[in-house]
């Protein structure tokens, strides 16, 4: 579900508390560990579970007559819940008795389990050796709910649906944390055929609601990684305890829908792999005396043309307009002489230099506030003696620093050539801002690794380039990830931990060329503003900004202080040129 711009910026919400699937199972041992019950939780778990099922079916028939829940027809809601073996599968069993006796049409879909328990259904209930899952399926097959091994259904058996498995509502209740590897055979088509039952009952009724239990199967709750893309897809997914980090980024988004949470243990200590942000911090307004040295000066090296290429002009031209539309005093871009003319036509407000004048680019180093390197670079032999030169002088001259897409590029080759400067780097970042902006492939290069182990592992791979590399990190793609330098940190903050963040904006139509461009813009364009406080100019601010930028366009209709600004495009078409117009809308929305 899509929140409108308006509601992330203005809301006063704290950063979620996002957890891996390891923390979930110590913060039950705690619970456990002061003497509560395990199947107790369970049975509370689906309590709730099951008042929320209700609720949202009954929400989505949008149809209460004097606070009492009617259907337009007198037919029970019909549910199907589709079971695992582990205690995920326990929830489902409960939700199935407790909706039974709520009065709906229950239908229990086993999968991976041989033998249902169906005799002396409460003889060993109380025995430390029967699971929580199978007390809870004793519970729901004494109650007389009705069950089919989904490995005797149609679907196994002649390759076709099968109807007894269509209703109003579906619950995933195949796998929760407990999955932690790709699906096997029966798994994988349990859930292919879960998700096409579905989408057949939608053709018939239009109402089908998917509810997944604590985490859609198939999605790993502590990575966010989706195998061979077969996952269900839910509408709602209840998730128990806490937040799971996996909800929120690579396919989380794709797979969970709207996530609520049934927190059911009141209190952790355990420190969250992550912080999920929604909210952009607020921006002081400018000081009337003021002037354009007092908002900084940006230079941009980029936008370079090898000899018989087309070059890489426009990475220049957008990094250098985001910066400005962020609202830097000054900018100068030092770009391939080819591109100076076209960069002065889009942005009159730049200066240019030529990226090869060695001489006259250090210079410049010294004047300007940021340094933004990287961006439509070049990777060769010329380019890679450039960006040590240039970083060498943008660190004698104590300057922050952005580092994106060939820079990137630069910095992992030095690193495999052990070069000082990766070193130095290193060292510099403890004291000065320096920001790395990658996504997977560049992470996976400067990582030594291949994307897929860096997608397979997200949160391992940020934390491991921060540590090469130092300074402040995004990993960019769906929920980006931000790890931020502290600088100079007291013996308490070097000991402590620091947060990961996850970015809660944006949109899939940012997916385009260019955006990576325009987010090292808006990093280096705060950066330089140093009238702002340094949560306002932080790198994390930058994400927010950008991705609040991206869903103004394609959510613009939303927003209701949008009104007289007409910035809609939509996800698919959106390009990197349409950002900065939404930059400069989102900081204007931002200020306080
Ligand atoms: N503890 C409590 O009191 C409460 C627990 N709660 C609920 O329990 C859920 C966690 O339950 P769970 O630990 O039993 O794991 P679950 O997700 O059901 O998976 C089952 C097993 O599948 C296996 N497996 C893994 N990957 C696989 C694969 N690819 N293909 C095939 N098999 C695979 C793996 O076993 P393995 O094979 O590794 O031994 C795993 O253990 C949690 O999400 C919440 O819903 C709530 O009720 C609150 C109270
Ligand atoms: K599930």
């Amino acid at each position: 579900m899509h929140i409108p711009p308006s509601s992330r910026l203005l809301q006063n919400t704290k950063p979620v508390a996002l957890y891996s699937s390891q923390q979930v199972y110590a913060m039950e041992q705690e619970w456990f560990a002061q003497g509560y019950d395990s199947f107790a939780l369970m049975q509370q778990a689906a309590w709730q579970m099951t008042q929320h099922i209700i609720n949202i079916y009954y929400q989505k028939q949008s149809c209460i007559a004097n606070g009492v829940a009617c259907r337009h027809d007198d037919r029970q809601p019909r549910v199907s819940i589709w079971v695992g073996s582990g205690n995920n599968g326990g929830d489902g069993w409960l939700i199935a008795h407790y909706l039974q006796q709520a009065g709906w049409q229950v239908q229990v879909i086993t999968v991976g389990i041989e033998n249902i328990e169906n005799s002396n259904a409460f003889a060993d209930m109380d025995s430390a050796v029967v699971s929580d899952a199978i007390k809870a399926q004793r519970m729901a097959v004494a109650a007389y709910c009705s069950y089919q091994r989904f490995e005797d259904s149609e679907f196994v058996l002649h390759n076709q649906e099968n109807r007894l498995m269509q209703a109003d509502v579906y619950v995933d209740a195949l796998f929760g944390i407990g999955l932690d590897r790709a699906l096997t055979s029966i798994y994988k088509q349990a859930i292919q055929s879960f998700n096409q039952v579905v989408k057949s009952s939608h053709t018939l009724s239009k109402h089908a609601l998917v509810i997944a239990v604590d985490i859609p199967s198939g999605l790993v709750a502590s990575t966010g990684q989706v195998f061979e893309q077969v996952a269900i897809q839910a509408d709602v997914t209840l998730c128990l305890i806490a937040r799971k980090f996996g909800l929120h980024t690579k396919d989380g988004m794709d797979y969970a829908g709207e996530v609520l949470d049934i927190p059911l243990i009141p209190y952790t200590k355990i420190k969250p792999v992550a912080l999920l942000l929604n909210r952009a911090h607020g921006l002081s307004v400018r000081r009337q005396n003021s002037y354009k040295g007092s908002y900084g000066h940006v230079l941009i090296i980029g936008g370079n043309r090898i000899d018989g290429s087309q070059g890489m002009g426009g990475a220049a031209i957008l990094a250098s307009a985001s910066a400005m539309a962020t609202g830097a005093g000054k900018m100068t871009v030092a770009c391939h002489q080819a591109f100076h003319g076209a960069l002065l036509t889009s942005l009159p407000d730049a200066m240019t230099i030529d990226l090869h004048d060695q001489k006259g680019v250090k210079h410049l180093i010294k004047e300007a506030s940021v340094i933004a390197i990287g961006m439509g670079f070049g990777r060769d032999e010329t380019a890679k003696v450039l960006f040590i030169d240039y970083m060498q002088a943008a660190m004698t001259e104590g300057k922050s620093i952005v580092i994106d897409a060939d820079g990137l590029y630069h910095l992992a080759s030095l690193q495999i050539d052990k070069h000082s400067v990766v070193g130095q780097l290193r060292e510099y970042s403890t004291k000065h801002k320096v920001c790395l902006t990658p996504h997977s492939g560049e992470a996976a290069r400067l990582l030594d690794k291949s994307v897929a182990e860096v997608e397979m592992d997200r949160l391992a791979a940020i934390k491991q380039c921060a540590d090469i590399y130092g300074g402040s990190w995004v990993l960019k793609g769906a929920g980006s990830l931000i790890l931020e330098q502290v600088l100079e940190p007291t013996l308490e903050q070097e000991l402590e931990e620091r947060h990961v963040y996850v970015c809660g904006v944006g949109n899939a139509g940012m997916a385009t060329a260019g955006m990576g461009d325009v987010l090292s813009g808006v990093t280096a364009g705060l950066l330089a503003q140093q009238d702002l406080a340094d949560d306002q100019r932080s790198l994390r601010q930058a994400v927010l900004i950008h991705g609040l930028a991206g869903d103004v366009l394609v959510h613009q209709q939303s927003c209701p202080s949008n009104k007289n600004v007409s910035l809609f495009i939509g996800e698919r078409g959106l390009q990197a040129q349409d950002m900065p117009a939404a930059i400069r809308h989102v900081m204007h929305l931002i200020t306080i």
